[in-house]
């Protein structure tokens, strides 16, 4: 039980109370008096308003599953009449475009990877801020990327077979980023800077240079014995590293021994689905590690073969310009990736503060704390500088509909007043993951027109609303055919098109989702090239390796000329409300169900076990045929919610459920036998905390507030987190 300090009606427990005083107020600006009078009224004005949401949604919710209990349309003009009807689908705003100011040319003007990290583990954190800038040749090698066939597995130690396929490769990709006037870098001797000009030598004795000079920027080292090339294409970059004496670049004909990518060009430190935090000691470290992602001081010790290293944040990479850049200074490129915070949506609450003795909404107390440590980037109070445009960069997460927007931006008005920056600092990035924002995302954009600078489609907890909003309606498609029916690739398509109507390209982000098969990168390639394809100029990677993969995506595609050719009127409704249920309910067999149950568990168990008995809040699991699969919170809804919709319509029984629970728990214990931190479920199902909260994910998901898991999971963590500390 937490101490708590008192500030008139609000009470912050000791250990934020004293993170906040000793940590993030001094040099903020921002006097401790005026900050906790502010956070006090901040909640006198919020949190009823924050319930009155809620209770909104609930609302809806019950006239929609009334609607399903009458065997209402399930698609088509009358089912929209009565979404209209009830107020879920609202009016279109007047014609607009966005008005947000002082956004950095990441987020504007560049199309790449969007990396996102759980903000509690540091040594990924700090990884994911260094991920602007990944080895090629890394990440290709260490992939599924190159094939393991003609003697080329990875092995124990450095196959030159391998290698040798990873050269040639990169050198593909070269073509591609930095065409020559002649021939291909295949056949590269040697770079050499000459009279001021880039030249390549080829292996048949020719010279040859870029096709197009204004490519290459600057070097590094010696001008005639350079060690770092550094070029621009597509708005990123990319260095060709040079070292004849290292053990690859000894074996190459040019000596070099890397190419590096501009990478995860922005980053989401994630407080929400990727984290486990439900307490004031759970909170005061993720608010700490971004204290220090925004000094610039954090810092871990990484222990790897044998090895300790400390593990810091970049600064940034410098370069003698080339001679088209001679007027200019040394050229400087950042080396971190610009960073957004994910803050967690209006849902929860959390005792790390009480307001008139109840735990406060966590999404106002996440937006107040992760503003004020932003402020410390702005007064350039750290060591780097993450917004070079004064802004501070917060996504909203599981917003549903217009007037919850509307509420955040008025959140992060009188945010703005208390921690005092002007208005509008503080930007906002909109997940369309709900469907009332999907159906309604032109009104949405609009409540937040000055500080918008992205909306993305978190098709993972959108098809978990997807579910839940119609769970009454009938059975829903099993989980893989669910992809397959038009409303996901509507809702998708609809999604550009809104934001390239609200004039978002050139001044904001649209975002695609997540790739959640981390191992699979070589069907990431196939698959993630749709995204720039589609008119994203971001799309999420769960890895500094997939950001680097994912980033040659952009320089095939140029995704601003893709966009200003969209059909930018594109609306997609009649599809995106066209519920995707089982067409053909006898069309699935019982091995067919019996399979996507056991996928299902498998997937649940693997994540809840791991969240509640370790509070790790993202998770590799591998899935029925041994894929290990990204699962946070939002995929642990869609399985879920899937499970408690087929028991609602009586496709599996409640007894089946519960023996492939039993069955699948062994089996989760098995797979993590080789993790000496584990705490298995078996053989007392019945005592383990997590097997339980898997339970009631599934046999009351039904009632959980829009199908959201966190609810359990906290109160689940809680009674954990009490039963190991005796
Ligand atoms: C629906 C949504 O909301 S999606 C957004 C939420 N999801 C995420 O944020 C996914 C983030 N990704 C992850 O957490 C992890 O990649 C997982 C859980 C998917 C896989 O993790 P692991 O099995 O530990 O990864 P794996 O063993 O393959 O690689 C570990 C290495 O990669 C690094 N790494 C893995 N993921 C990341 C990441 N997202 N950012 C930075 N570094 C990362 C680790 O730092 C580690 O390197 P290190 O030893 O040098 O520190
Ligand atoms: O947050 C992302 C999602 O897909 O959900
Ligand atoms: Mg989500």
């Amino acid at each position: 039980m937490s101490q708590y300090s008192q500030y008139g009606r609000l009470q912050v427990a000791r250990e934020l109370d004293t993170f906040i005083n000793e940590q993030a107020l001094p040099d903020s600006g921002v006097s401790a008096a005026a900050f906790w009078q502010g956070a006090e009224s901040l909640f006198a004005q919020f949190t009823d308003k924050n319930q009155a949401l809620l209770a909104r949604r609930e609302q809806l919710q019950q006239a929609i599953d009334d609607y399903h209990r009458h065997g209402g349309e399930t698609c088509g003009d009358t089912y929209q009449a009565f979404l209209r009807d009830i107020g879920y689908l609202t009016d279109k705003p007047e014609a607009f475009t966005i008005d947000t100011d002082n956004v950095d040319r990441e987020i504007a003007h560049v199309a790449g990877p969007q990396l996102v990290v759980p903000i509690n583990n540091a040594r990924y954190a700090l990884n994911a801020v260094n991920a602007r800038w990944g080895s090629l040749y890394d990440a290709l090698y260490g992939t599924d990327v190159i094939s393991n066939d003609d003697g080329a597995e990875p092995g124990d130690s450095y196959n030159p077979v391998r290698g040798q396929k990873v050269i040639t490769q990169a050198r593909e990709y070269l073509d591609t980023l930095l065409p020559l006037a002649t021939s291909s870098h295949v056949q590269s001797t040697g770079y050499h800077i000459e009279s001021g000009k880039l030249s390549v030598s080829l292996a048949n004795g020719d010279i040859t240079k870029l096709a197009d000079a204004e490519q290459w920027l600057g070097y590094r080292g010696d001008i005639n014995a350079p060690t770092a090339l550094v070029f621009a294409h597509n708005g990123l970059h990319l260095e060709l590293q040079i070292d004849p004496e290292s053990p690859v670049g000894k074996a190459d004909p040019a000596g070099i021994k890397d190419v590096v990518l501009e990478s995860a060009v922005t980053t989401i430190m994630d407080c929400e689905d990727s984290v486990a935090a439900v307490d004031a000691e759970d909170k005061t470290l993720v608010y700490s590690n971004w204290l220090g992602l925004m000094k610039g001081s954090l810092s871990v010790d990484v222990s790897k073969g044998g090895k300790t290293r400390t593990r810091r944040m970049q600064p940034d990479r410098q370069y003698a310009p080339s001679k088209h850049t001679m007027n200019q200074d040394d050229v400087t490129l950042p080396g971190r990736s610009l960073m957004f915070v994910r803050n967690v949506g209006h849902l929860m609450t959390n005792d790390a503060m009480l307001f008139d003795g109840e735990p406060v909404p966590e999404g106002i107390m996440d937006g107040l704390i992760t503003a004020l440590i932003g402020k410390h980037d702005i007064l350039g109070n750290g060591q780097f500088k993450n917004s070079r445009e004064g802004s501070i960069y917060i996504v909203k997460p599981k917003m549903h509909g217009p007037e919850e927007v509307a509420f955040t931006d008025a959140l992060f008005s009188e945010i703005e007043k208390i921690i005092d920056v002007p208005a509008n600092t503080i930007k906002m990035g909109i997940m369309d993951e709900e469907r009332r924002t999907s159906v309604n995302l032109e009104a949405c954009i609009s409540e937040a027109r000055k500080r918008v600078v992205f909306i993305n489609t978190g098709f993972l907890d959108r098809t978990g609303d997807e579910i839940h909003t119609s769970m009454l309606a009938g059975p829903f498609a099993d989980k893989a055919s669910l992809k397959d029916r038009p409303w996901i690739k509507a809702y998708e398509q609809a999604n550009v098109a809104t934001g390239l109507r609200c004039g978002l390209s050139g001044r904001a982000q649209i975002g695609k989702g997540m790739w959640p098969i981390p191992d699979q990168m070589a069907n990431m390639m196939e698959a993630k090239s749709g995204h720039p394809k589609a008119g994203a100029n971001t799309a999420w990677v769960p890895s500094p390796t997939a950001a680097t993969l994912h980033a040659l995506h952009y320089h095939k595609i140029d995704v601003f000329k893709i966009q200003s050719s969209l059909d930018e009127n594109y609306d997609g409704l009649n599809d995106i409300l066209t519920i995707p249920l089982l067409e053909e309910p006898a069309s699935l067999n019982d091995k067919a169900i019996q399979r996507e149950l056991d996928n299902n568990v498998q997937g649940i168990l693997g994540y809840v076990v791991r969240w509640v008995h370790q509070g790790i809040g993202c998770s590799k699991v591998p899935d029925i045929n041994d894929v290990g699969l990204m699962e946070d919170r939002a995929t642990l809804r869609i399985s879920s919610q899937h499970i408690a919709n087929w028991l609602a319509h009586d496709v599996v029984s409640e007894q089946q459920v519960r023996d492939t629970l039993t069955r699948m728990a062994k089996l989760v214990d098995e797979q993590n036998a080789g993790d000496p931190d584990y705490i298995p479920m078996t053989p007392d199902l019945d005592a383990a905390i997590g097997f339980q909260a898997a339970c009631d994910l599934i046999f009351e998901g039904k009632a959980q507030p829009s199908g959201y898991t966190e609810p359990l999971l906290h109160q689940r963590r809680r009674e954990m987190k009490k039963k190991l500390a005796g």
